[in-house]
């Protein structure tokens, strides 16, 4: 008779690399989007957190963001992509390698009090008083600096625990401040509170344990996001320039190595082709017209490798 406790429905993960990505919440949906950039195929069935990844040995394990750092640290995950603040908070940070910071998912860790309240201007004005937070080792830590005290589990001041909501606290009168996440500000004003300071300044990481059971893999996965990363972070721009000018385009457009120059049918004339960073594209564009650029083009880039 079959083992009743096998369960047939969970796939088979051996000799796979294990690579965790957030199951709901805030990183969501760009790490999907992230994981559809670098060629990642795979068939999510509803209420499955694993996924068998069809065009490469990989199985994503879809797991809360908070946990995701500790799970590398121990291996029992090889890769994962999760917050710089939950690497902080989960005290995990010397036994993950960061590979890569991602560019999404940023946001502040900030210490925040009632706005109407007049002594609470600054996080020393908290000390002594209650703290609520999902991130109780950062904020101890914060604490024990503002007291001088070197052990942060000695500190006076109280911080507690709380899973979710934490800007409700102060309202509710459970707390006189709150060490939170902020991103736009919107929920903390909606909660009638404001930042007085800044514990950390975080976004999501692609990170690996340190002893990774696929390096050459992770490798892969590494270089494809930076590829990724950069075709996100330039376009390419195209101009027709007269090769009399062209030192000077050179200086406006110098590219990541240099621009690629080519000779046009025009006597007296060259094609450049060059990387420009997107934010810079149009005063790159208003210089080089002054210099008398004709034809610039700007093309976004698909996929990039250095
Ligand atoms: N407002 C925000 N803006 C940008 N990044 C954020 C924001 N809130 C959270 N993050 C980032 O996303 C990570 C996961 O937070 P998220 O809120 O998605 O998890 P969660 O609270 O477990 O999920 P949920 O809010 O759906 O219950 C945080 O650790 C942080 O790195
Ligand atoms: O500055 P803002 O743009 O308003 O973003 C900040 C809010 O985003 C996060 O909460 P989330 O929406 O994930 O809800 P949660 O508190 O249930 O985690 C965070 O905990 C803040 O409450
Ligand atoms: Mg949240």
């Amino acid at each position: 008779m079959a083992n009743a406790y096998i369960n047939t429905s969970l796939p088979d993960t051996a000799d796979r690399m294990l690579f965790a990505v957030p199951k709901k919440g805030r990183l969501y949906d760009q790490c999907l989007g992230l994981l559809n950039s670098i060629g990642i195929e795979f068939n999510r069935k509803p209420r499955h957190d694993i996924a068998l990844v069809s065009n490469m040995p990989i199985a994503l394990v879809f797991l809360p963001a908070a946990d995701i750092a500790a799970y590398v640290a121990k291996g029992n995950i090889d890769l994962g992509i999760t917050g710089l603040d939950i690497i902080r908070e989960s005290q995990t940070e010397n036994d993950v390698a960061e590979l890569i910071r991602l560019g999404f998912g940023k946001c502040k860790l900030q210490v925040q009090a009632p706005a109407a309240n007049q002594t609470l201007k600054s996080a020393e004005d908290l000390v002594g008083k209650r703290i609520v937070t999902s991130f109780i080792n950062l904020t101890k830590q914060r604490f024990a600096q503002l007291e001088g005290v070197d052990d942060p589990e000695k500190i006076k001041t109280q911080v507690r625990f709380v899973s979710g909501s934490v800007e409700a606290a102060c309202g509710l009168g459970l707390a006189d401040g709150i060490v939170d996440l902020v991103e736009s500000g919107d929920t903390m004003r909606a909660a009638g509170l404001h930042a007085i300071d800044t514990i950390l300044d975080t976004e999501s990481v692609l990170i690996t344990n340190q002893h990774p059971r696929f390096p050459k893999l992770a490798q892969v996965i590494q270089q494809r996001v930076e590829g990724i990363l950069t075709a996100r972070k330039f376009v390419l721009c195209q101009y027709n320039i007269a090769r009399s000018s062209l030192e000077s385009a050179c200086l406006i457009t110098p590219g990541r190595k240099a621009p690629t120059v080519t000779s046009l049918e025009q006597e007296g004339w060259v094609a450049v082709s060059v990387m420009v960073e997107k934010k810079l594209i149009g005063d790159k564009m208003d210089a080089l017209t002054e210099l008398g650029a004709t034809d610039i083009l700007v093309l976004d880039i698909a996929n990039a490798r250095a």
